[in-house]
């Protein structure tokens, strides 16, 4: 597993600071990250692969200064965002799936071979030509996290993955998290996700409330809205 390491972080957006002070060190395989609105979960996610960059300390993905190496950084770490739409550039849902390996000097045979994989690991094989923007919103997803997985990175960051779906959908894209083999950070309100997690944080006003089992950050988390 990859390890991340937040060094004193802080951030803020112009006078509002959004996270105090975080030093902590994910190694763990399932990692989750929950907390009110607003609290922070999305600028910490998005530091670890430099979408946001800190306005105090560092963050490194194995000893790689995310502020100095985001490219090394962004080869590792994989990003899902919220809405898929957001990530799907390209019309077919296969062409979009070989447009995330454009950067990559992958012959066009092994690009072929891993968008077929892709699509039978995601049940889109019939879908192969389909205009993506016309899939359900699960099946958007699924493409969204197989565009990512497609380039083979070591982390996987989600941002509530699951919010836009409904319960069917919902538990598919949970299902594709929970099988991966890939180091996976998940911030969610769907405190359901985290049920075999190995570690669980809460955010609470930009800072860490709790960081410890699945079992007990749901409790921990109740006990901080009560
Ligand atoms: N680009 C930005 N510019 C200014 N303020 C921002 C920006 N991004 C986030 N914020 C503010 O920073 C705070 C923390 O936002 P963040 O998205 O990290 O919270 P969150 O815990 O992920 O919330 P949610 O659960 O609602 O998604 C919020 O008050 C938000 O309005």
């Amino acid at each position: 597993m990859s390890v991340i390491r937040f060094d004193g972080v802080g951030h803020s957006f112009g006078d509002r600071t959004v996270l105090r002070d975080i030093s902590i060190e994910l190694s763990e395989r399932r990692i989750g990250i929950i907390g009110s609105n607003g609290s922070g979960k999305s600028t910490l996610a998005r530091m670890i692969n430099g979408l946001v960059k800190p306005s105090r300390g560092k963050v490194y993905v194995d000893d790689l200064d995310v502020a100095k190496k985001g490219a090394d950084v962004r080869r590792r770490v994989g990003f899902v965002f919220t809405d898929p739409d957001n990530q799907i550039v390209m019309p077919t849902v296969a062409e979009d799936l070989a447009f995330s390996l454009r950067r990559t000097k992958l012959d066009k045979s092994e690009v072929s071979k891993r968008v077929d994989e892709t699509l039978s690991r995601f049940g889109l094989e019939n879908h192969r030509d389909h205009p993506a923007h016309l899939l359900s919103g699960g099946q958007k997803q699924l493409l969204a996290i197989g565009a990512v997985l497609i380039r083979r990175p070591e982390v996987i960051v989600a941002d509530e993955p699951t919010t836009l779906l409904d319960l069917r959908n919902a538990r598919i894209v949970t299902g594709v998290l929970s099988s991966m083999e890939q180091q996976v950070i998940v911030v969610t309100h769907q405190l359901g996700l985290l049920d075999d997690f190995d570690r669980v944080i809460v955010i609470d006003d930009g800072v860490i409330a709790f960081d410890g089992s699945a079992e007990d950050a749901v409790p921990a988390y109740r006990k901080l809205l009560a």
